[in-house]
C-alpha cells in the first residue's frame, strides 16, 4: 500500500517536576495516500500529543515519522520547516490566523517562501473562492466569524498542496450547524483533490466522516 505517513513505536513523555507523564507509549500507524482517519479518545487521552508528533511539530521521546519515506525528527530544525511548509497542511482548533494580514495573505503566508507573491495571492483568493468567501476578500479575519475563519484556515492548509493535512478539533469552537460547514467544504476540497487527513475529534459524527477511525486509550491507539 502507498503510506503517505509511517509512524513507528513513539513514545512521548511529559515532565512536570519530578514526575513523568508517559502520554504515548510505542504508538505506531501507518496512513495510506487518500485516507482519512479519524483519532478519538477521551480528554487528556493525548490526542493533540499525537497529532503534533505525527504532524512533525513535536519531536517523541523516542521512535520515528516519516512522511513519503523521509524520517521527519532526523531532519535538522530548518530543513524539518521547510519540509513541513511544502508537504503539510494544519488545520488547528482555534484557527491560529494573523490578525495583522487580510485573509488573502493569510492564506497565501505559506506559499511565499515557495512561489513568488503576486502568484501565492492569486492562488489564494481562487482557495477562498472554493470555501464561499469570494465576497470577504480583504477583510481580517477578526471582521469574519468562526466558521468563516475556520475556512480561510481550511484554505491556508491547502494552499501548498500538501500531501496530507492534521486537524485538530477543527470544528470544537464551532456551534454544530457551522461546524457541519466547514466540514462540508474541508471534505469536498480533500475529496476532489485526494489529500490524506488525519484528523482529532471527541465528536463521533465526525469521526464517522472519516474512513478510518482510531482511539487512543492509555497511551494506545486501538480499533
Ligand atoms: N506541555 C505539556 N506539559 C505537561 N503536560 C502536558 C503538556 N501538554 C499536554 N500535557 C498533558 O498530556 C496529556 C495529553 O494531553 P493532550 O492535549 O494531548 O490530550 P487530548 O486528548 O488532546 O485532550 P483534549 O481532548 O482535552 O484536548 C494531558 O494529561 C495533558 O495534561
Amino acid at each position: 500500500m502507498d503510506n503517505v505517513l509511517v509512524a513507528e513505536q513513539i513514545d512521548r513523555t511529559y515532565r512536570i517536576g519530578k514526575t513523568s507523564l508517559n502520554v504515548l507509549n510505542k504508538v505506531s500507524l501507518n496512513v495510506a495516500a487518500g485516507e482519512m482517519l479519524a483519532i478519538m479518545g477521551q480528554s487528556g487521552s493525548g490526542k493533540s500529543t499525537l497529532l503534533h508528533v505525527l504532524g512533525g511539530l513535536d519531536r517523541p521521546k523516542s521512535g520515528t515519522v516519516s512522511f513519503r519515506g523521509q524520517n521527519v525528527y532526523s531532519m535538522p530544525a530548518r530543513k524539518l520547516a521547510q519540509f513541513r511548509a511544502e508537504n503539510v497542511g494544519y488545520v488547528f482548533q482555534s484557527f491560529h490566523l494573523l490578525p495583522e494580514l487580510d485573509i488573502v495573505e493569510n492564506v497565501a503566508l505559506p506559499a511565499m517562501s515557495i512561489q513568488p507573491a503576486r502568484e501565492a495571492k492569486i492562488r489564494a483568493r481562487e482557495l477562498l473562492e472554493e470555501v464561499g468567501l469570494g465576497e470577504r476578500i480583504g477583510h481580517r479575519p477578526q471582521e469574519l466569524s468562526g466558521g468563516e475563519q475556520q475556512r480561510v484556515a481550511i484554505a491556508r492548509a491547502l494552499i501548498n498542496e500538501p500531501d496530507i493535512i492534521f486537524a485538530d478539533e477543527p470544528t470544537g469552537n464551532l456551534d454544530s450547524t457551522t461546524g457541519e460547514k466547514v466540514l462540508n467544504y474541508l471534505f469536498q476540497l480533500l475529496g476532489t483533490r485526494r489529500h490524506t487527513l488525519v484528523l482529532v475529534t471527541h465528536s463521533q459524527e465526525v469521526a464517522s466522516r472519516c474512513s478510518r477511525e482510531l482511539f487512543l486509550k492509555d497511551g494506545v491507539l486501538v480499533q
